[in-house]
């Protein structure tokens, strides 16, 4: 949490403003961050200086390991946060791609359970991960990545945490995410939870233990209409204590997850905090 709030703090103490083209917004922006999440002990990153909604960040990520390209499904899994970019996007509505309600196109797991081949025929990176973790094997590639810049116009927006790369030391994971651009009163709040769980989930379907996690982030900024928020609410907020997360031991595969997993096999305990702040969303 300090962490998190720290790089608030830098932003609103150093970020220089950027003019957005695509949202037409400015953002008070700084140049990477590395933010470290210890998923070995539990130390859950979750916001507790605002209430964070993080059953719908799981649902993203779980959304994205099935390969999810419709705003439908995700909603089903329980969360509504794909909406906005599916059916409000301008330049996505407009874009002859779009095959109609809810469809988001080739974004993140659509790519990364079916990359195209430059010669033909497509590539389920996860599943051959999840394949050589399970037998003890770091090939020192072991990445799982959703950024195909030839797909750019086939998709409603790039991806934002665009790789995961997974290492072995002996049987303890570790994961190295890195993200391109973030919005950090929405979508880090989000993005910590993802990297978390990410590491935690695939530890566990391997048989390995989680070691910890490392989340890099290139662009980070903070939207116009969300700085006051952020600097005189937000800001001024004591953290609680970091909350634990429980995951249901009986999910034992990719096939569990892409199964029957649903947002009743993660419980957070001790999740102490503020009230909830509604951030303005940029489309
Ligand atoms: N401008 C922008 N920021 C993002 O963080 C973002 C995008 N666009 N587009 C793609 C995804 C969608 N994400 C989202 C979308 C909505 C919320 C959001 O509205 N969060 C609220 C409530 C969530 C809920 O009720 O489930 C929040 O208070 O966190 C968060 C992340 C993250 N990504
Ligand atoms: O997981 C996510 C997904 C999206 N975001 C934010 C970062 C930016 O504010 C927008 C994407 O806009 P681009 O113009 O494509 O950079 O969404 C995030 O923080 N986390």
């Amino acid at each position: 949490m300090k962490q998190y709030l720290d790089l608030c703090q830098r932003i609103v103490d150093e970020g220089t403003w950027i003019n957005n083209e695509r949202t037409n917004k400015r953002c008070l922006t700084v140049i990477n961050a590395d933010l470290t999440y210890d998923v070995a002990n539990n130390q859950f990153p979750l916001v507790t200086t605002r209430k964070s909604f993080w059953k719908s960040a799981i649902a993203e990520i779980i959304g994205y390991m099935r390969g999810y390209q419709s705003a439908a499904d995700f909603r089903a899994l329980g969360t509504k946060t794909w909406d906005a970019n599916a059916n409000l996007n301008e330049a996505w509505l407009n874009n002859p791609n779009r095959k109609g309600e809810d469809d988001l196109g080739l974004i993140y797991g659509a790519l990364g359970r079916a990359f195209p081949k430059p010669n033909g025929g497509h590539v389920d990176l996860l599943q051959n991960i999840v394949d050589d973790l399970s037998k003890g094997i770091d090939n020192r590639g072991e990445i799982l990545t959703f950024l195909h810049p030839g797909a750019f116009d086939l998709g409603c927006l790039r991806p934002c945490m665009y790789e995961h790369h997974f290492s072995l030391l002996g049987d303890t994971l570790y994961l190295n995410s890195t993200q391109r651009s973030c919005d950090v009163p929405l979508g880090l709040n989000f993005n910590m939870v993802q990297v978390y769980v990410l590491l935690a989930l695939m530890a566990q379907i391997t048989g390995n233990k989680p070691g910890k996690a490392y989340h890099k982030i290139v662009n980070a900024h903070i939207y116009e209409d969300q700085l006051a928020p952020m600097r005189d609410i937000q800001l001024k907020r004591e953290p609680f204590p970091a909350p634990k997360l429980i995951i249901n031991p009986e999910i034992k595969s990719l096939k569990d997850i892409e199964t029957w997993v649903t947002l009743d096999d993660f419980k957070v305990e001790g999740y102490q905090h503020h009230d909830a702040i509604h951030y303005p969303f940029a489309v």
